[in-house]
């Protein structure tokens, strides 16, 4: 499996400690930043990350900040990202086996590097479930995803009117 990792600043040690793991675990990764603990700001690396991965050229990614919170925030923000932050094993395998999360957040000044190593393991090995009303929800929070798009494009016409008649 391919997968896209990244880190702001809070989650950089984290994520360097995590290395080995993905190793052990066969994975193929390519680390998207940030490289040190000199400050970042998450939503660039995020979407760094989930570019990656929405292109289909990884299948998920990892991002370490430091709740999980703004990094799970602005991948959400990113067209077919569906992004969870797991501090435990079970949100780990659901998020994926329900709502067939692609991206999982975790938070380096939440959990110690032990449980993020099961997390990742868990989210890794995890499958979307083929039952129906998991693939329904799932549709559905593609169709969010459109109408989103379709009211900002609304708005943008909208506000384009108003400029017009302003100008
Ligand atoms: O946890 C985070 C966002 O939810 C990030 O790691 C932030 O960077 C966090 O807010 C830390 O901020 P800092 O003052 O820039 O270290």
């Amino acid at each position: 499996m391919k997968i896209a990792l990244g880190s702001d600043h809070c989650g950089y040690e984290m994520k360097t400690a995590l290395l080995p793991v993905f190793r052990k675990l066969g994975c193929q990764f390519t680390d998207f930043g940030c490289v040190s603990t000199e400050p970042v700001d998450f939503p660039d690396i995020a979407r760094k990350v989930c570019d990656a991965v929405r292109n289909g050229e990884y299948e998920r990614g990892i991002m370490i900040c430091g709740t999980g919170v703004g990094a799970a925030m602005a991948a959400n923000k990113i067209p077919g990202i569906r992004a969870s932050v797991c501090h435990d094993v079970h949100s780990a395998h659901q998020s994926v086996e329900h709502d067939n999360a692609n991206v999982m957040c975790i938070g380096a000044q939440i959990i110690g590097s032990w449980l993020a190593e099961d997390l990742i393991r868990t989210f890794l090995t995890a499958k979307f479930s083929t039952e129906e009303h998991f693939q329904r929800r799932v549709r559905k929070l593609h169709e969010l995803e459109l109408e989103s798009a379709r009211e900002l494009m609304d708005s943008a016409q909208n506000l384009s009117y108003v400029e017009e008649e302003f100008s």
